[in-house]
């Protein structure tokens, strides 16, 4: 998950592969509950890992519910069946509505037959998002609910530790015309209670998200309990319901997550070789309501193959065709719609959208806002919105090929490229769709890169997005930005280097590794690298074939060699030293060349050596020549070797230091100096952070992205 305040996304071009989805949110918060609400242990597979089921999760313990972690998706539900095992306490949800209202009838029905108390709150926009429909239906009930702050939304206090009738005769009515998770936490709850007679619900307006109920009606029907629907007005839950667990469950890959991918293969060109994007775990025939945006995607050109448990997605018409569409049946992946509608012919409408407004933020109004950050016209309503591309059709499919004026190369700020794509600094509101949707603006057919605040609130549901789209986008490697960093020994380029990369989210390339690699290697197969034996033409051909066929892997944090973790033999002066000497090697130099060029991934590369700006990224965007007085490099290595336990003499560094120095400024194939376009940065008197502050400047300096 890139936890970082923004995440720059390059111009993209292409996408094609294979994509595993997480699971659903709404099936995985369901299925939790339920378990939990059972009688018997349920083993739940491939739930879905976010803030909002961790939410969930750490509810239910707090509740007393034994829950054991099985596997990476798996999870073991000890079923409560139904008895309070705790009837005191506070519930904190985030923002998860999944956990909120389905916690709050629950126990509520529960505390009131059973004697409890328990309090629910949320982050503040929980707060402003309103549960008094369900509240004045759990009244009508005889549950005491009360609200804390503001009648009508969370916090809620529930049940005031004594025992009370339940008043279940009578229909209970609720609204379905605000959020359709009041009813979903009605039916839920409800069959806990129906022990004397049938409890009916009945609907006081319209339902909206209807899907969704039936996603719950489907999940009840697993765990044994068959609600009987008369039309969406009125549900009837049978005397004597009780809910018995499945014993095993397999969460469905979320339909709304899909959504996203989807529409990638609608909008991106395939990548050669590719046969556009394939999404495993969901098919046509999921549960979830959200599988219907595949209609509403073919409707704007997308070619979608389906089965039941996977999705061939390719682009098919070209501009995508505008539409004109009710969404009330998909409101979550509608949003998706709106990000495809920049790509559309024509303006798109998006209809009976009302609820966006109470979602994780008010989804028209921001989609809206972001819609025009990136030059799109757009009217809003109450309930719907409408989207013009930017100055009208988006003509030209994005390709592949350079970009005209590069994705590492400066825009002007507030620039409009072609089409009447604007550079956008997206806003996203907390709210993970709004950064998912937009991350498919990467295509615009102007090559504007594109920057997603607040990138881990895709945490939410999919914590792993951006990588997942990196993972089957592709784009020239020319457009990936390159920010190179070079200098003498102990300069601090690798701890710089860390740390920027760390800050934008960007891949790390310490080439200084793969010499050191070099020279580790040839030492266990016993070739040497002494000056005088590397001078020998054989013996430097030898050098280069070693180098060729290194057998390295980097993990996180360590680097193996043959399989054998290397990372501290790697960092002794003794490979510095050996490093020094066999990278005076041409063979050598040419050897490493690919390797270092396959370090440039989606989104961007932080790369430190000797050599980053002058030969192997030329065109990077950004060159650092780094530098600070011998003395103050000797002490820093001095103080660096001592504080890992390594004894070291000053003088000796200082003079091995000036050594490895000389050798590399005068070597004849890529000596160190700066690159003609590179910004001296000389921290003798910088300490860590001022130097990373000062590199960050200058990398925002080079950037076209409005500030908002
Ligand atoms: N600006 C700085 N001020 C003080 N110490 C620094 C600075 N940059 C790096 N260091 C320290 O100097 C040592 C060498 O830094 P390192 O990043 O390993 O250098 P290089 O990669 O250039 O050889 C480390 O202990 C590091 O913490
Ligand atoms: N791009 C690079 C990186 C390192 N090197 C060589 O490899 C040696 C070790 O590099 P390093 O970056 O790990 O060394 P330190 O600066 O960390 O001491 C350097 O002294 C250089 O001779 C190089 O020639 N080209």
């Amino acid at each position: 998950m890139y936890s970082i305040p923004s995440l720059d996304l390059p111009p993209l071009a292409t996408a094609g592969g294979r994509v595993r989805l997480p699971g659903s949110k709404s099936i995985s918060n369901r299925v939790l509950l339920l378990a939990a609400l059972s009688e018997g242990p349920t083993q739940v597979d491939d739930l879905l890992d976010s803030d909002d089921t961790r939410v969930m999760l750490d509810a239910l313990r707090a509740l007393g519910c034994q829950i054991d972690t099985t596997g990476p998706q798996s999870v073991r539900v000890q079923g409560m069946g139904g008895r309070l095992a705790v009837r005191e306490a506070a519930l904190f949800l985030g923002n998860a509505g999944t956990a909120m209202r389905p916690l709050t009838a629950a126990l509520a029905l529960m505390a009131t037959a059973q004697g409890a108390r328990f309090e629910l709150s949320g982050v503040p926009r929980m707060h402003e998002r309103p549960i008094g429909d369900l509240v004045d239906a759990l009244r009508q009930l005889g549950c005491p609910v009360q609200c804390l702050h503001n009648e009508g939304y969370p916090p809620l206090r529930i049940g005031d530790g004594q025992v009370h009738p339940l008043r279940l005769d009578a229909p209970i009515r609720v609204r379905g015309d605000v959020s359709s998770q009041f009813l979903t936490a009605l039916l839920l709850a409800l069959p806990l209670v129906a022990q004397h007679g049938d409890v009916v619900i009945e609907m006081a307006t319209e339902l909206i998200s209807k899907p969704y109920i039936e996603i719950t009606l489907n999940l009840l029907e697993r765990f044994g309990v068959r609600v009987q629907r008369d039309g969406w007005d009125r549900f009837t839950i049978a005397r004597g319901s009780r809910y018995t667990s499945p014993g095993r469950i397999a969460v469905e890959a979320d339909a709304s997550s899909a959504s996203y991918f989807i529409a990638l293969g609608a909008i991106a060109a395939p990548t050669p070789g590719t046969d556009g994007i394939a999404i495993d775990g969901i098919g046509l025939s999921s549960i979830q309501g959200d599988i219907r945006f595949v209609e509403a995607a073919r409707l704007m050109g997308a070619d979608i193959v389906g089965e039941d448990n996977a999705l061939r997605v390719r682009r098919g018409a070209w501009p995508l065709k505008a539409i004109d569409l009710d969404c009330n049946h998909i409101p979550d992946a509608a949003m998706t719609l709106a990000v495809m509608a920049l790509y559309a012919d024509g303006t798109t409408t998006l209809r009976n959208i009302a609820s966006w407004r109470v979602k994780e933020t008010d989804r028209i109004a921001a989609m809206a806002t972001e819609c025009r950050q990136l030059g799109a016209t757009v009217e809003e309503g109450a309930d719907f919105i409408r989207i013009t591309p930017p100055r009208g059709p988006a003509a030209g499919p994005p390709q592949g090929g350079t970009a005209p004026s590069g994705g590492s190369e400066p825009h002007e700020v507030g620039s409009v490229g072609a089409h009447g794509w604007r550079q956008a600094t997206i806003h996203t509101y907390d709210d993970h769709r709004v950064a998912m949707c937009f991350s498919l603006a990467a295509f615009n057919p102007a090559q504007l890169p594109v920057r997603i605040d607040d990138p881990k609130c895709v945490g939410k549901t999919f914590p792993d997005y951006f990588e997942t789209l990196f993972s089957v986008c592709r784009t020239p490697a020319e457009r990936i930005p390159v920010i190179c960093i070079d200098g003498p020994t102990a300069s601090g380029k690798g701890t710089l280097a860390a740390e920027v990369a760390s800050t934008l989210g960007y891949h790390l390339l310490d080439s200084g590794a793969l010499y050191r690699l070099v020279g580790l290697a040839a030492e266990r197969e016993g070739l040497s690298t002494t000056e005088a034996d590397l001078r020998d033409p054989a013996h430097a051909e030898r050098m280069g074939e070693l180098a060729a066929r290194l057998d390295v892997r980097f993990t996180p944090g360590k680097t193996w060699l043959e399989g054998e973790d290397v990372t501290e033999a790697l960092r002794a002066e003794a490979a510095g030293m050996a490093a020094s000497r066999v990278s005076a090697v041409p063979q050598v130099r040419a050897a490493l060349l690919d390797l270092q060029l396959n370090f440039r991934h989606l989104p961007g590369l932080v790369a430190d050596g000797r050599d980053m700006g002058t030969v192997i990224f030329p065109g990077a965007p950004l060159k650092v020549y780094l530098t600070a007085s011998a003395e103050q490099r000797a002490l820093r290595r001095h103080k660096q070797l001592i504080s890992k336990g390594i004894p070291a003499i000053l003088a000796d560094l200082l003079a091995d230091l000036q050594a490895r120095d000389a050798r590399d400024m005068n070597r004849t194939h890529a000596p160190l100096k700066p690159a003609e376009d590179a910004v001296l940065l000389d921290n003798s008197h910088l300490d860590i952070e001022q130097s990373v502050a000062r590199v960050l400047d200058w990398w925002h300096g080079k950037q076209a992205f409005p500030v908002r």
